[in-house]
């Protein structure tokens, strides 16, 4: 692969690149001037589902183009989002890193309790504390904090960890969906005057619930699981919200975007209209606003998600998660 491929393959389903130029000079230096790390983080969670698969095939993405890639799971970071006692996070921790495994994610994993508590670490998040408003801070987190009717200090504490794992990890490509974006501009702007290179961000898209009542997540059971069985599959896809001829915050149309292989082929009954080819996402877009039966897209949109799943599950069950 030459720069130019490195670059559309890192890119493809991507929301924004912040820093494209900077990932160009890097795709196309040779010599490692800036080491080439990619990572993610992960809120350890009791569910895998097709949202993470998104941001785990980027990372893959990242390793086809000579990335060491490191996987955070955000021990500390779930904690003060209130999601458990540390005991119970890191359980799920190990369970999330194996499912990831399963996918056939290369990676390091790390846990941030591993370091975090660190004497460097923790004056660095001092730091940070005194350079970030309140304001910014709460901000950063919209999205992201759990629901809280008395928001704790730990909420502002949260983002101000995020920014300093990018420095203590060395990271030059930080990865997160669309709701990261603000706690990753802040990094780049705080971490060039903490002895640190400005961080390239790549955002994935976040994807609907099945339901169409907000993003697919683990706590609402909206979720397409790395682990549903072929007939969960076609159930939940059956039942799932799919408005005619409507494109926005429509998530079967989010998964045809996604996670078919184009060209696609619809494959019906001549007496149904017969068979027909999309070559591009915006061909499929496109017959759906002008009419194509939402029966149809989801018959598609489940046969590619079975044909996605079934290898990850038969996997999981060897692996005995
Ligand atoms: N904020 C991420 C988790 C995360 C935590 C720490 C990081 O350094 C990176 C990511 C989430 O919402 O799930």
């Amino acid at each position: 692969m030459n720069a130019n491929e490195k670059f559309d393959l890192v890119k493809r389903n991507s929301v924004e690149i912040i820093g494209e130029d900077e990932l160009k000079e890097m795709l196309s230096d040779e010599t490692n001037k800036r080491e080439k790390i990619a990572y993610i983080g992960f809120e350890p969670s009791g569910k895998i589902h097709m949202g993470h698969y998104l941001q785990i095939r980027k990372m893959m993405d990242l390793h086809k183009a000579g990335f060491k890639v490191v996987i955070l799971l955000a021990d500390f970071h779930a904690y003060l989002n209130q999601k458990g006692t540390l005991e119970e996070i890191r359980e799920l921790g190990e369970y999330n890193r194996s499912v990831f495994e399963a996918m056939g994610l290369e990676a390091d994993y790390v846990y941030g309790s591993e370091y975090q508590l660190g004497a460097q670490y923790t004056e660095d998040v001092y730091k940070l504390a005194l350079k970030t408003t309140l304001k910014r801070a709460r901000r950063s987190m919209e999205v992201i904090a759990r629901e809280d009717d008395n928001p704790k200090v730990a909420e502002v504490v949260y983002p101000l960890m995020q920014v300093n794992d990018i420095k203590y990890l060395k990271v030059a490509v930080a990865v997160g969906g669309m709701e990261q974006r603000k706690i990753h501009v802040l990094a780049r702007e705080l971490l060039p005057n903490m002895d640190f290179e400005t961080p390239i961000c790549l955002h994935n898209p976040v994807l609907s619930g099945l339901d169409g009542v907000g993003k697919m997540s683990s706590s609402k059971g909206n979720l397409i699981a790395a682990d549903d069985e072929d007939s969960d599959i076609n159930k939940k896809i059956k039942e799932a919200y799919c408005p005619m001829k409507e494109v926005s915050g429509n998530p079967i149309l989010e998964i045809a975007h996604y996670y078919l292989d184009y060209p696609a082929e619809l494959k019906r009954p001549e007496k149904y209209g017969g068979n027909i080819v999309f070559n591009t996402y915006e061909e499929l877009e496109k017959a759906y606003v002008e009419g194509l039966h939402p029966m149809d897209l989801k018959n598609m949109v489940a046969e590619a998600m079975i044909k996605i799943v079934t290898p990850i599950r038969e996997k999981m069950k060897e692996m005995n998660i």
